[in-house]
């Protein structure tokens, strides 16, 4: 499978050869997360040191409750921490306002999770496209790679439908079509395949490697799917909170 090429790959090569990979990519250093207090605290994430290089694409397996989405949302500065420092593209987010952080994310980080969160009123299109619109940088090459990730993931006949007109899969692979539109520094990407056939999700996941090699991307995967581990480059256990 072949990923369009982007005008960002090429300024984040740059930035990765101007600034050293070591300051891309994800570093998460001893990050703690405890949800709630007293009797009720339940510690989701305990002492988690996560490094994945630009380029590299991580899997997280464990099992329910383990603590995969609570790392996605660390991760992601959609959480903070209990304790323990994020870095992501060279920005640590935990020491960041939280106006600094949404801005960060915004720059940064690209999720796909369950549920897609596409804006009803947009078609599959236009959902790519509106990033590029709101920063003025929507061009015929912008364009073009739009529909190329639209044809990527098999949605082409779709690319004038509004979400209440996909069906589950297809609003899953319309969200990892507007996440990868984005070329982030992070993917941070929670079962692609729940909602997708076998042969579909495997698609979505090359894509996402391909996309993860060819962009500098540092991606983490949260899964329960065992198929997944033969694209990763890694495979971390999550088991009570802990990595291994
Ligand atoms: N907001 C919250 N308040 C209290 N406990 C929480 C909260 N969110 C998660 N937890 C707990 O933290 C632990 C880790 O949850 P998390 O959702 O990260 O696990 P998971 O591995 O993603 O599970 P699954 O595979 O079922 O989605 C679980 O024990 C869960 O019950």
């Amino acid at each position: 499978m072949t990923v369009p090429a982007a005008g960002a790959a090429a300024t984040a090569a740059s930035d990765a050869t101007a600034s050293g990979t070591a300051a891309r990519g994800l570093d998460l250093r001893e990050v703690t997360l405890v949800h709630g207090d007293g009797d009720t605290a339940v510690t989701a994430l305990d002492q988690v040191t996560l490094r994945v290089a630009p380029g590299e694409f991580v899997a997280v397996v464990g099992p329910s409750g383990s603590g995969k989405s609570s790392l996605l949302a660390v991760a992601g500065g959609l959480q903070r921490p209990t304790s323990g420092t994020v870095t992501v593209a060279g920005a640590e987010l935990t020491s960041l306002t939280d106006k600094q952080r949404t801005e960060a994310r915004r720059r940064h980080i690209g999720f796909v999770f369950q549920q897609s969160n596409l804006l009803n009123s947009l078609t599959v299109r236009e959902q790519l496209l509106l990033p590029l619109h709101i920063d003025g940088r929507l061009d015929a090459a912008a364009r073009a790679r739009a529909d190329e990730l639209i044809e990527a993931v098999g949605l082409a006949h779709r690319a004038g439908s509004r979400p209440h007109q996909l069906s589950g899969g297809e609003r899953q692979r319309a969200g990892l079509a507007r996440a990868l539109m984005a070329s982030p520094a992070v993917l941070l990407v929670d079962e692609p395949t729940s909602a997708l056939d076998r042969a579909r999700s495997a698609e979505a996941v090359r894509l996402i490697a391909a996309q993860t090699r060819a962009h500098g991307t540092a991606t983490v995967m949260v899964t329960h799917d065992t198929a997944i581990m033969d694209d990763a480059d890694r495979v971390c256990e999550m088991v009570d909170g802990r990595l291994s």
